[in-house]
């Protein structure tokens, strides 16, 4: 691509996707920094949503959809199905555009991920919850509720369970979904805060319909259309000085 990103914690090498015949994603090249936030634009049905669901498989839940080319993880191609699913979605996490919190309590919300790969005792248990309860910048609120239900929290607030369900695993990527499209601006404002403060511990990848959320969070910018990725580069260059045509009349609003 237009950029050299040394160490890159993702490296994607002529990736395609069908949804049955129709080809989604074409030939996309991409080196993802470690350790930043990069964001996916594009006008709507580009396949942001499609790229990211790849980055840990789950697309492989339904059948007729295929991803083929190389997806390197730190340097372990990701699309071999000899690496175990779950294994890999404990590595790669996800946060939904709608908060998805589960019919448990927050405490339980947050303590099934870590359920799901490992064995500790109740005490250890219980800081790891108050430890991805207060990364998620939720503790505060929270912390007498623990009992109750996850449902029973507002909008933002279960979004913010969501992250911390995420991080709860110790994740080395997480991806986040239109991650505030169903959230009032205050909330959205704190996920952006969050993510800001996120991205020192993780890689963070972010599909936003909202440019001025991803010039806002993210230190890069993947800028993509009908399936291709057009162009890939620092935010402030995308924004400021975007060198293809496509990438400037869609920041521009000229379509969208
Ligand atoms: N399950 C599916 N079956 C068939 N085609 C699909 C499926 N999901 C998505 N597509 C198609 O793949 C293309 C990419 O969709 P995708 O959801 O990745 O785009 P997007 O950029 O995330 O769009 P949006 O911003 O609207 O969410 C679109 O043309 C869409 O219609």
């Amino acid at each position: 691509m237009d950029m050299a990103v040394t160490d890159p914690k993702l490296s994607i090498r002529d990736l395609n996707f069908h949804y049955g015949k129709f080809h989604s994603l074409k030939h996309i090249n991409l080196d993802v920094p470690p350790g930043k936030v990069t964001a996916f634009i594009g006008p709507s049905g580009c396949g942001k949503s499609t790229l990211l669901r790849v980055f840990n498989r789950m697309y492989s839940l339904y059948p007729g959809q295929k991803a083929t080319g190389e997806v390197l993880l730190d340097g372990q191609n990701i699309l071999d199905p000899k690496l175990d699913a779950n294994r890999l979605r404990a590595r790669v996490g996800m946060v939904f555009q709608k908060p998805t919190p589960f019919p448990m309590s927050i405490y339980d919300n947050v303590a099934f991920g870590i359920k799901l790969y490992e064995r500790l005792r109740r005490a250890e248990m219980d800081e790891r919850v108050e430890q991805a309860l207060r990364q998620a910048a939720l503790w505060d609120e929270v912390k007498d509720i623990l009992k109750r239900s996850g449902l029973s929290i507002s909008g933002g607030q279960q979004q913010r369970l969501c992250i911390a369900r995420a991080i709860a695993v110790q994740p080395e990527i997480i991806l986040l979904d239109e991650p505030t499209s169903a959230l009032d601006p205050i909330a959205t404002l704190r996920i952006e805060e969050l993510i800001a403060d996120l991205r020192e511990k993780f890689t963070i990848l972010i599909v936003t319909h909202n440019m001025q959320q991803a010039a806002r969070v993210s230190d890069y910018t993947a800028f993509m259309y009908l399936g291709e990725l057009v162009e890939f580069g620092e935010t402030n260059a995308i924004f400021t000085n975007p060198t293809k045509k496509q990438t400037e009349d869609y920041i521009t609003g000229r379509y969208g």
